[in-house]
């Protein structure tokens, strides 16, 4: 049977939240971590664990047909592999980054100077868009000592909370771009497999959707009916159900997780009782 070889990372900040979306959409994996491929049980699946890194020449030479990647990487590393989900999780910053007691107004202060980098396309891609040149110093991990122990004027690398740029002294001045973990697919990838992942990708689109909305149930007054409709619109509209207890119904939405609290309090401000609010666990629109 022919199946979807998708690449995750074996181990790192992307790891657990991948295959937590894998688990979401109902997929089997039986503990990959150990072995490097496996096969889903219950869907055309292979699972091939790499490094981060490394997935973006995998995509380009179609030894995987997709993967859940960090966007920053693709950006650095390949060109021509189309993003065809954007995942919602791993959320960073590729920034520049220098000395707090530093100034900085543009990318054109840090002409022939020496910038520390694991991202070297990325810093030159941007240095080139603005006219700029810079000595790239490369260097694989803790990026943020580098101007702390003269080895660098600047860096480039990811911030996320800011807490390492931090510790190290050092302030974020420009962004160079913003990431998260993708859907990522080959330029390679045939039709049989391109089927199978597009089942995969309706999947994970219910599972965001979900994750982004909460189910609300709750009692109210008729006469309170069109206030809170106008609340609360649903998917559609509400499902209002008549209650034993006369005079009152039971009406059933979707809310957004960011509105959530605003919404709660707007509905008890117009007479809501009971109310319930639930997870969603897929959202098939
Ligand atoms: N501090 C962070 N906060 C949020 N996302 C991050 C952070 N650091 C990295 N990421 C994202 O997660 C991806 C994986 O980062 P991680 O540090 O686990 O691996 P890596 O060093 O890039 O890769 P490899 O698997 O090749 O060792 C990055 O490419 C980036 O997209
Ligand atoms: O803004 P923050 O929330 O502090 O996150 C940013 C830090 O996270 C990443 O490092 P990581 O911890 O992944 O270590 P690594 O360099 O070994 O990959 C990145 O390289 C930064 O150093
Ligand atoms: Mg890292």
């Amino acid at each position: 049977m022919s199946k979807l070889k998708i690449a995750v990372q074996k181990s790192g900040r992307l790891h657990d939240d991948s295959m937590k979306i894998l688990k979401d959409i109902g997929v089997f994996v039986d503990n990959g971590k150990d072995q490097l491929k496996t096969s889903a049980a219950n869907f055309p699946l292979e699972i091939f664990y790499l490094r981060n890194g490394d997935i973006p020449q995998y995509l380009k030479d179609g030894i995987v047909d997709a993967a859940i990647i960090g966007e920053n990487v693709l950006f650095e590393k390949a060109d021509n592999i189309t993003v065809i989900e954007k995942l919602g999780f791993s959320k960073c910053k590729v920034s520049i980054a220098i000395p707090k007691t530093k100034q900085y107004s543009s990318i054109k202060d840090l002409q022939g100077k020496r910038i520390a980098t694991s991202y070297p396309n990325t810093v030159t891609k941007f240095l080139n868009k603005n006219n700029v040149s810079a000595n790239l110093h490369i260097i694989n991990g803790s990026v943020e000592i580098a101007p702390n122990i003269g080895l660098a004027h600047a860096i480039v690398d990811i911030v996320s909370s800011g807490n390492t740029l931090f510790k190290n002294n050092l302030k974020e001045v420009d962004v160079l771009l913003k990431s998260e973990a993708v859907l990522a697919v080959s330029p390679k990838i045939h039709n049989i497999q391109k089927s199978i992942l597009s089942k995969l990708q309706f999947r994970i689109q219910s599972v965001l959707k979900s994750r982004q909305n909460k189910y609300v149930l709750l009692n109210i007054p008729n006469e309170k009916i069109k206030d809170i409709i106008n609340i609360l619109p649903g998917m559609n509209s509400p499902t209002i159900i008549p209650l034993a207890r006369s005079g009152w119904s039971s009406l059933h939405s979707v809310i957004n997780k960011n509105t959530f609290w605003e919404v709660i309090d707007e509905l008890k401000a117009n007479g809501a009782e009971g109310i319930l609010v639930c997870p969603i666990e897929n959202m098939i629109l």
